[in-house]
C-alpha cells in the first residue's frame, strides 16, 4: 500500500519584498510520505531556511499551496493554526531553546503543560522520552548545567513528547562536536524507525545527511537533485558529496571533511 503524504508544496514561489526583491523559492514542488527521514541541502542562501519555514508554516509562500496532513493550513485562523503547529509539530534547532527558569524534565513536558494534558500522562510519556534518550540522571538539572549533547537531547526529547506527525530540524548537530552529533543521529534515526516519525533536516553536513533516507538538494530556491539512501552508509555519504561538488557554492558550507566521515 501506497505510504501516506504528510507534507505536500505544489510550485511554491516565495519573495521576499525588501528594498530589493528577492526570489528566495522558485515554483518548487516537494513531498514527504509517512515515516520518511529527508534531509535539505544546497548552498548558503539557496532557500532551505525557508523552505522549512513554509513547511513549518511559520511563513506563507507568495504562490503555490501547502498541505500538511491533508490541511491547508491558509484556510486556519491564527489560534488554529498556533495549536496545529504546536500539535503537528515537534522542532529541533541548531540553537537550544530551553527555557532557563525551567529544569529539564519541566522543559519537555512543555509541550504537554499547554495542552493541559492529565499529570499522569504526562508522567508516564516524559518516563518513556528520558529513558529513550538517556535522560533520567538529568531530569533536575537546569539547562546551564548541561552539556551541548545533553541539552539538544532535552530538546529532541521536548520536541517528541507530544508525538507529532513531523520533527523539523535546522543543523540540529551544527554546535555539536562530533561523537554528540552521531549521538543526535542515531537517536533521530532510532525514533524515525521505532515511531515512523516523519523527519525533516536541513543540514550542511554531509555526514549528517548521510543518516537519512532521502537527500533533496536545492539551489537558487529551485530544485537541483534528489538522491535515495542504499545500503551502506558510506557510499551514500560519498554520493551525497559528489552531488554537492556538482552543486557548487562556498566550500566554508562543507563544515566536515569526508576524513571525518565514520
Ligand atoms: N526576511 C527576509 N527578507 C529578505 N530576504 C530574505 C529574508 N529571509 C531570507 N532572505 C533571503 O532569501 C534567500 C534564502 O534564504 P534562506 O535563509 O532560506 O537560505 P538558506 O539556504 O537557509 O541559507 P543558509 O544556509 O545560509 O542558512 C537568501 O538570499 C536570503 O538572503
Amino acid at each position: 500500500m501506497d505510504k501516506k503524504t504528510v507534507v505536500k508544496l505544489q510550485e511554491i514561489t516565495k519573495i521576499y519584498e525588501s528594498k530589493v526583491m528577492h526570489r528566495a523559492l522558485n515554483r518548487l514542488d516537494f513531498e514527504a510520505k509517512e515515516g520518511e527521514f529527508i534531509a535539505i541541502m544546497g548552498p548558503s542562501g539557496s532557500g532551505k531556511t525557508t523552505l522549512l519555514n513554509i513547511i513549518s508554516t511559520v511563513d506563507e509562500p507568495t504562490y503555490g499551496t501547502v498541505e500538511i496532513d491533508g490541511i491547508n493550513p491558509e484556510q486556519l485562523s491564527e489560534e488554529e493554526l498556533a495549536i496545529f503547529r504546536r500539535r503537528q509539530f515537534g522542532f529541533v534547532f541548531q540553537e537550544i531553546h530551553l527555557l532557563q527558569m525551567l529544569s529539564v524534565e519541566e522543559n519537555i513536558v512543555l509541550p504537554l503543560t499547554l495542552d493541559a494534558k492529565p499529570v499522569r500522562e504526562m508522567e508516564e510519556r516524559l518516563a518513556r522520552v528520558a529513558e529513550a534518550l538517556d535522560l533520567h540522571d538529568i531530569l533536575q538539572r537546569r539547562p546551564h548545567e548541561l552539556s551541548g549533547g545533553q541539552a539538544q537531547r532535552t530538546a529532541i526529547a521536548r520536541a517528541l513528547i507530544h508525538r507529532p506527525k513531523l520533527i523539523l530540524a535546522d543543523e540540529p548537530t551544527g554546535n555539536l562536536d562530533s561523537k554528540s552529533a552521531r549521538d543526535v543521529l542515531e537517536l533521530l534515526t532510532a525514533i524515525n524507525e521505532r515511531e515512523k516519525t516523519t523527519m525533516i533536516m536541513v543540514t550542511h553536513d554531509p555526514v549528517a545527511a548521510s543518516y537519512c533516507d532521502r537527500v533533496l538538494f536545492i539551489k537558487d530556491g529551485e530544485f537541483f537533485n534528489e538522491i535515495y539512501r542504499d545500503v551502506n552508509r558510506q557510499t551514500f555519504f560519498q554520493r551525497i558529496l559528489n552531488v554537492l561538488s556538482l552543486l557548487g557554492g562556498n566550500v566554508h558550507d562543507l563544515r566536515t571533511i569526508p576524513g571525518d566521515f565514520r
